[in-house]
């Protein structure tokens, strides 16, 4: 049972990735970040795709890649590194059954056929496809041909998987037994899982740590409820359905520039006046509604366009032109109200004691 640990730099062009995760047996570690944050540099970096600058990438006491400081240059194979990867797509090779599909990775480790064949058929049994072995995957549903390339990487039997969005393309009830079919097989196999997801239900149900990536670099890592629950920088922050905003602590509140509303109000202590200072709502506080609206009791208030609507986790995402950062996340009910549309014009409203006051990490 060998456990991952990973301290890498890696250069892409102008973008730099310099991050350290570790992984224990068994363990799904969460990597979260935005587009062009570096999760996949990292994947690449561990499976062997991207060339490492400087740093190590070791498994148990194998070491995959290791570059500069004392120690000679390694750089395994990607075949050696005995790394397996599963992303959106499938990849089945469409000219082959699924049994033939999950029997390659034994068969190109020198099984016999008989016994890679058996090798496949268990594990149809334990991704739930008992009976379908024949099929080729133009006969097999998006998710069951997801869960022939789950069996497929695992019967190589990997001793560190790597998956990144897996779930994405799949209806809600074949990634939720997937994820769980992960978890058990990865706890089974006793190996370290990095997950790549930009879905907070992975990590719920998958993930005991997180990493966040930003612009190439490490900014916040812990327990899935350390980050969940107090998420320190303002993309975290937003994974989660909340708002993170930094500023300038006045007497009565924090002085946010470049805004709308120049002083928002809150609860919470306040360090002290003219120091940095963050504020922090769930975006599912915040009101939204037609301009010109009746004055509200909230002395947090302002006028502002929608500039997008997307999905967020805690419903309908609105983003606001004039304060880049803020957002309102509207139940689905709500946000069928014709209005709201982008570039429609908004009075946004937050209640002062949704707000919290802290000090920015
Ligand atoms: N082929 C390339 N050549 C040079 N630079 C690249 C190349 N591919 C990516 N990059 C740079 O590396 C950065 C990190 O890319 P990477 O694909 O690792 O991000 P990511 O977090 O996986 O993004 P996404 O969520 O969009 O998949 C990008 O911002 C880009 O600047």
């Amino acid at each position: 049972m060998s456990g991952l640990d990973c301290a890498v730099q890696v250069q892409r062009g102008d973008f730099e990735l310099n991050a350290a995760v570790r992984a224990a047996p068994g363990e799904v570690l969460a990597v979260i970040g935005a587009n062009g944050s570096g999760k996949s540099t990292l994947l690449g970096a561990i499976a062997g795709t991207h060339p490492i600058a400087n740093g190590s990438v070791r498994l148990g006491s194998r070491v995959l890649c290791s570059r500069g400081g004392q120690a000679p240059t390694v750089s395994l194979r990607r075949s050696a590194r005995r790394v397996g990867f599963l992303d959106q797509r499938a990849r089945l090779f469409p000219h082959l059954s699924a049994r033939a599909n999950i029997a390659f990775g034994p068969r190109a480790q020198g099984e016999s056929r008989r016994t890679a064949e058996a090798t496949a058929e268990e594990w149809l049994v334990r991704v739930g496809l008992s009976g379908r072995g024949d099929a080729r995957s133009s006969q097999l549903s998006g998710g069951q041909q997801q869960r022939v390339a789950i069996a497929r990487t695992l019967a190589a039997d990997p001793a560190l998987l790597l998956i990144d969005e897996p779930f994405a393309a799949l209806d809600v009830t074949s990634s939720g037994e997937l994820r769980e079919l992960i978890a058990t097989e990865a706890r089974r196999m006793q190996i370290p899982v990095v997950l790549v997801s930009h879905d907070p239900i992975d990590l719920i149900s998958l993930a005991s740590r997180v990493v966040v990536l930003e612009a190439g670099a490490v900014t916040q890592s812990g327990t899935v409820a350390e980050v969940l629950g107090s998420p320190e920088t303002p993309f975290a922050a937003a994974f989660t359905g909340r708002v993170l905003l930094r500023g300038t602590a006045s007497d009565s509140g924090v002085l946010t520039p470049d805004a709308p509303l120049r002083e928002l109000h809150g609860v919470g202590k306040l360090p002290s006046p003219g120091t940095a200072a963050s504020a922090s709502f769930e975006a599912a506080a915040v009101r939204v509604v037609p301009d010109p609206a009746p004055s509200s009791a909230t002395e947090n208030s302002w006028s502002g366009t929608i500039s997008a609507i997307s999905a967020g986790p805690a419903g309908v995402r609105l983003e606001c032109a004039e304060w880049p950062g803020i957002y309102a996340e509207l139940p689905l009910s709500r946000a069928f109200e014709p209005w709201i549309t982008v570039g429609a014009s908004a009075r946004w409203e937050l209640p002062t004691e949704a707000v919290r006051f802290g000090t920015p990490h």
